[in-house]
C-alpha cells in the first residue's frame, strides 16, 4: 500500500453513488488503503448533523486524511493525485489534459447533478415518475452525445489513449449508472461503450464497482 504506516484514510461513501465510485477508482489506482464509512443516502444519513460537520453540502464522497477533510470527488481526486503522484491521473500533453478536464466537467456538472437523488426525488414528488425518467434520459443523452464527439478521435483503449486518466474515472461510474440504474442504450455511443468494456477488465475498476461495496445489498 502506498500509504502504509500513515493514519488510514477514511472515505465516506454510498455503494451506488457515482461520485463516490470515482474516488474509489482513484484510491485503487493509487494503491491506497482506506476505511469505508457508509452513508446511506436513501435513509437520509447525509442530513445527519454529525455528517454535515464533515460535509455541509450533505453529499458523498468525503475524504478524511488525518486533519484534512476534503469534499467533492474532483477535489478529492486532485488531492490524491498531488499527494500520491504515481500513476499520474493527468497526461503531460496539454491538449490531452484539456480533453480530460472537459470530459470530467461534462460528467461532474453537465450530467450527474441532473440525476442526483435530491433532484430526481423532487421531480417525482412534484410532477411524476415519468417526468423524472424523461429528465434523466435527456441529461444523459445530451452529455453522452457531447462526450462521444469529444472522444471519438482521441480515444484508444481508454478515453484519451491507452493510459488511464482523469476522464476515465468520471466516465466509468457514469456509464455504469446509466446502464444499470437508468437503462440507457449505449448503441449510439460506440466510443464510450468500448471504453466501458475495457474498464470492466481492470481490477482497480472492478473492485470499485457499486455491487462490490460493503454497504451494497446482497441482491441487486
Ligand atoms: N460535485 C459533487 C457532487 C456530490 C453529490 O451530488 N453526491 C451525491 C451522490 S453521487 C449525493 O450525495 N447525493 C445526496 C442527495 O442528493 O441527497 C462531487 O462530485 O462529489
Amino acid at each position: 500500500m502506498a500509504n502504509s504506516g500513515a493514519e488510514k484514510l477514511k472515505l465516506y461513501s454510498y455503494w451506488r453513488s457515482s461520485c463516490a465510485h470515482r474516488v474509489r477508482i482513484a484510491l485503487a489506482l493509487k494503491g491506497l488503503d482506506y476505511e469505508y464509512i457508509p452513508v446511506n443516502l436513501i435513509k437520509g444519513d447525509q442530513f445527519d448533523p454529525d455528517f454535515k460537520q464533515i460535509n455541509p453540502m450533505g453529499t458523498v464522497p468525503a475524504l478524511v486524511d488525518g486533519d484534512v477533510v476534503i469534499n467533492d470527488s474532483f477535489a478529492i481526486i486532485m488531492y490524491l493525485d498531488e499527494k500520491y503522484p504515481e500513476p499520474p491521473l493527468l497526461p503531460r500533453d496539454i491538449h490531452k489534459r484539456a480533453v480530460n478536464y472537459q470530459a470530467m466537467s461534462i460528467v461532474l456538472s453537465g450530467i450527474q447533478p441532473h440525476q442526483n437523488l435530491a433532484v430526481i426525488r423532487y421531480i417525482e414528488e412534484k410532477i411524476n415518475a415519468e417526468e423524472k425518467t424523461a429528465w434523466v434520459n435527456n441529461a444523459i443523452t445530451k452529455g453522452f452525445t457531447a462526450l462521444e464527439k469529444l472522444l471519438v478521435n482521441c480515444a484508444g483503449k481508454h478515453a484519451t489513449g491507452d493510459e488511464i486518466y482523469l476522464a476515465d474515472l468520471f466516465l466509468a461510474p457514469q456509464i455504469h449508472g446509466a446502464i444499470n440504474r437508468f437503462q440507457i442504450n449505449m448503441e449510439p455511443y460506440p466510443t464510450l461503450a468500448k471504453c466501458y468494456e475495457s474498464y470492466n477488465e481492470l481490477p482497480s475498476f472492478q473492485n470499485a464497482l457499486p455491487e462490490k461495496q460493503p454497504d451494497a445489498p446482497s441482491t441487486i
